[in-house]
């Protein structure tokens, strides 16, 4: 039987969930379809698990020097199974939590099973109890997310290598984690891991760790990571695994020019993640994709097709979890409330969950200076931060990178133990258009990591 929808939103992401809520109490007949969980990456193998387990790791590493602050104990250990059962139960938490909300929405059906295209305006499902149905709908919202990409290295496919999906159900800690890519996930698992117990070496291909971030930040994270413990090896990558019959893993890795064979029990990949659009039948719906698989969209995030809207990670934005939610308010607002948005109105903070943190918003040095723009640095140390010393957490640094005429911010790299809130006040600081020289007076409450801002913009000569 064909039933019709006004609305159907295939994938229950971070846009997803909440847009098929709303349209549903908009008074739209909607149909949310989801082929594994709700809550989709975030809520199941990414911001949540992650979250969880690197504030496990966190008490691991303060356990580990508190003898620093005079407090004594006698030892610790890791307890796998309950690191990762305290992270189940916040993961069930969120996705159930989701799921009963939107059981209670009326107009709202959902559906599990996988979406394709078989039309224009029609879809097939391939239910997950078995069986298939058919649905057509007037318009469609496409937040099918991303999965992780696998690098076509000898031997990969004999190794049971682990992924960002894989690697949260460990009960046990490896002994060797080898980690392919140096960027958010290889540096949050890698520390965190350590901080376990495990050996871990990362393997990044390119000159430097993030190589998006400005090389002196990029600096700052990998001395932190190093001094964790963490081998890092960069210009490098992974020619060939054997496993030998004990279960042991040989990687033969090129770093600088240089073969080395390393040794370890375990390998994560974390060399960045793909659309998923392979079996949606976009063609089927006249939904065109750019040359890395992403559905094209325009910056009101409809796609080619007319009715048929991409929304987060599927649409190869900013890959963040506050983005996919901003895509659906943006999409909501301009259906039902009239407004213009676009998704360049916005800005795009982020925050890497290592410890200390760092926090990101606007522009980097490098990029202000591609653009050939008249920039002033505002850069101090952790250590100069009387919060920092106060608390022993002077690891990192602050900077700002100003407009050195008209005295806006444009960009601010944090790293500290709260940099993603202290990224957070200069973000509002730049929403607000209030300029450094106004922050470098403000009056902040004592001590906290913010009123070092008052230091950091000292560091600017007018
Ligand atoms: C390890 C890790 C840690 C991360 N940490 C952070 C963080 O700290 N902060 C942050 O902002 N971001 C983080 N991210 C990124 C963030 O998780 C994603 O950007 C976010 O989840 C947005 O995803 P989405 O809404 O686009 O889609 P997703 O959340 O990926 O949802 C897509 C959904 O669509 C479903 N689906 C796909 N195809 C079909 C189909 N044909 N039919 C039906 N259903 C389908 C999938 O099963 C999935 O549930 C992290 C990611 C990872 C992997
Ligand atoms: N805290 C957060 O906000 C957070 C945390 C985790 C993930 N994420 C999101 O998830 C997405 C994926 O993260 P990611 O770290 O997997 O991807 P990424 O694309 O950010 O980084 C992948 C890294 O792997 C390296 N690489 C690629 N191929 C390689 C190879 N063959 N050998 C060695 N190195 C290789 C790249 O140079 C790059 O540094 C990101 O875009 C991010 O937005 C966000």
């Amino acid at each position: 039987m064909n039933t019709h929808y006004d609305c159907i939103v295939i994938g229950a992401g971070q846009a997803g969930t909440p847009l098929a809520k709303k349209l549903a109490q908009a008074g739209k007949k909607t149909a949310l379809i989801e082929k594994r969980y709700i809550g989709g990456t975030c809520v199941n193998d990414g911001c949540t698990p992650t979250k969880a387990m690197v504030a496990s790791a966190r008490a691991a590493y303060l356990a580990g020097r508190c003898n620093d602050l005079g407090v004594h104990i006698d030892g610790y250990r890791i307890d796998m199974p309950r690191i990762k059962q305290r992270k189940d139960e916040i993961v069930l938490r969120f996705r159930n939590g989701s799921l009963e909300g939107l059981k209670k929405t009326q107009n709202l059906d959902v559906i599990f099973g996988e979406a394709t295209f078989t039309g224009p305006k029609s879809i097939s499902i391939n239910l997950n109890d078995g069986g298939t149905q058919e649905l057509t709908a007037d318009q469609y919202f496409l937040n099918t997310g991303a999965t992780p990409i696998i690098p076509d290295v000898e031997g990969i496919l004999d190794i049971d290598y682990l992924t960002n999906t894989s690697i949260l159900e460990l009960d046990s800690v490896p002994s060797h984690l080898l980690i392919i890519g140096g960027n958010y996930i290889g540096l949050e698992f890698g520390q965190m891991f350590r901080r376990f117990g495990a050996e871990v070496t990362i393997i990044e291909r390119s000159e430097r760790m993030m190589p998006r971030e400005d090389e002196d930040v990029a600096d700052c994270i990998k001395n932190i990571i190093e001094e964790d413990g963490v081998k890092v090896l960069i210009n490098a990558t992974v020619q060939k695994f054997v496993k030998d019959s004990s279960g042991q893993i040989a990687a033969t890795v090129s770093a600088g020019g240089i073969s080395q064979q390393i040794t370890c029990s375990h390998v994560l990949i974390a060399t960045g993640r793909k659309p998923v659009t392979e079996n949606l039948g976009l063609d089927k719906a006249g939904v065109e994709t750019d040359d890395k698989g992403h559905i094209k969209t325009n910056d009101h995030l409809e796609t080619t097709a007319p009715g048929i809207y991409a929304l987060g990670d599927v649409r190869g934005g900013p890959a963040f979890t506050h983005i996919s939610y901003n895509d659906y308010t943006i999409v909501y607002r301009n259906l039902f409330e009239g407004t213009d948005y676009d998704i360049n109105d916005r800005p795009v903070p982020y925050c890497m969950f290592t410890d200390p943190q760092l926090g990101r918003i606007g522009l980097s040095e490098q990029e202000a200076r591609k653009q050939g723009m008249d920039i002033k640095i505002a850069k101090i140390p952790m250590a100069y931060v009387a919060r920092g010393i106060e608390t022993g957490e002077t690891r990192g640094l602050m900077k700002a990178v100003v407009d050195a005429k008209t005295k806006q911010i444009l960009g601010a790299a944090i790293i500290g133990e709260q940099g993603g809130e202290i990224m957070t006040v200069l973000q509002m600081a730049m929403m607000g258009g209030i300029t450094y020289d106004r922050i470098r007076y403000c009056v902040f409450a004592h001590p906290l990591y913010a009123e070092s801002l008052n230091n950091l913009f000292m560091a600017i000569k007018d």
